[in-house]
């Protein structure tokens, strides 16, 4: 798609973080949802957020995206080597679309962001034909299968040829078929160079997928390893080391 992986830094070189925090905390409506989170985001990431119900999973994708900012701490977002801000796309769980066809749905996406209209017929052509859904493009959005809608919102979100996507359990409402199939498409995604940023509660998933994992609990970072180290660590912290040991038996 946008060919990121070419323009990755040559290995040894430590690229410029695509957003960072600092020692960030987020209140929502007298909850604190996080606390004390300092994190780089790096080209090519391929991140995963774990941990229980309620741990800030969903917070923390939302900061990093910026569509909340943080009320302690600091949010960075670098600019990059050739001096435009990254661009973020976000997927959830159940895709929001809008009422008109799948191929509106595309184009209205790049229109808000901006991107001129001679490119705009070309580019939602090639992201509708990479998830498959050429041949439904006029069909309208909400009229397609659970896995056809979220392929869709991929589309949309491919089409704007992102650095960073962030996914918010992107298959927990899909049956096993249209899963693999958002899955590989995601695969594909961050094969690209995307980096990608994914909370799950699907363990198996987590291992497919990220190469990293950043374990929450109470709205604070317990564990940020890579996914290997994260599965087979002996030394992560207690809260980390149960709520892995609870979710294992389900893998
Ligand atoms: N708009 C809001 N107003 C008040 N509290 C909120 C709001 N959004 C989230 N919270 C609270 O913030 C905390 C973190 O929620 P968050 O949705 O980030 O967790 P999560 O790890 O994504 O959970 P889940 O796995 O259930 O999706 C929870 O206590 C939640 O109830």
């Amino acid at each position: 798609m946008s060919g990121r992986a070419a323009s990755m830094p040559a290995a040894g070189a430590l690229p410029l973080p695509l957003v960072q925090l600092h020692e960030a905390g987020l209140r929502l409506g007298g909850v604190q949802a996080l606390q004390g989170v300092s994190l780089g985001l790096h080209p090519g990431e391929r991140l995963a957020l774990v941990g229980p119900n309620g741990a800030g999973k969903t917070s923390l994708l939302r900061l990093l995206h910026g569509l909340v900012a943080p009320t302690e701490g600091r949010r960075e977002v670098p600019p990059q080597p050739d001096g435009r801000p990254p661009v973020g796309a976000m997927l959830f769980q159940r895709p929001f679309l809008l009422h008109c066809s799948a191929r509106r749905n595309v184009l209205l996406g790049l229109w808000l962001r901006g991107v001129p209209r001679a490119e705009r017929e070309a580019r939602c052509a090639l992201a509708l034909a990479r998830v498959g859904l050429a041949d439904v493009a006029q069909r309208p959005a909400r009229s397609l299968s659970g896995g056809q809608q979220q392929r869709l919102a991929l589309a949309r979100a491919w089409a704007l040829r992102p650095d960073v996507l962030f996914l918010d359990e992107p298959t927990a409402s899909l049956d096993p078929s249209a899963k693999k199939e958002v899955e590989r498409l995601i695969e594909e995604v961050a094969a690209d160079g995307v980096a990608i940023v994914m909370s799950s509660h699907n363990l198996g998933q987590v291992k497919r997928l990220a190469r990293r994992v950043i374990c929450l609990g109470g709205g604070r970072v317990l564990a940020d390893r890579p996914t290997e180290d994260f599965f087979h660590a002996r030394d992560l912290p207690q809260e980390a080391a149960q709520f892995l040991q609870g979710e294992l038996p389900w893998l």
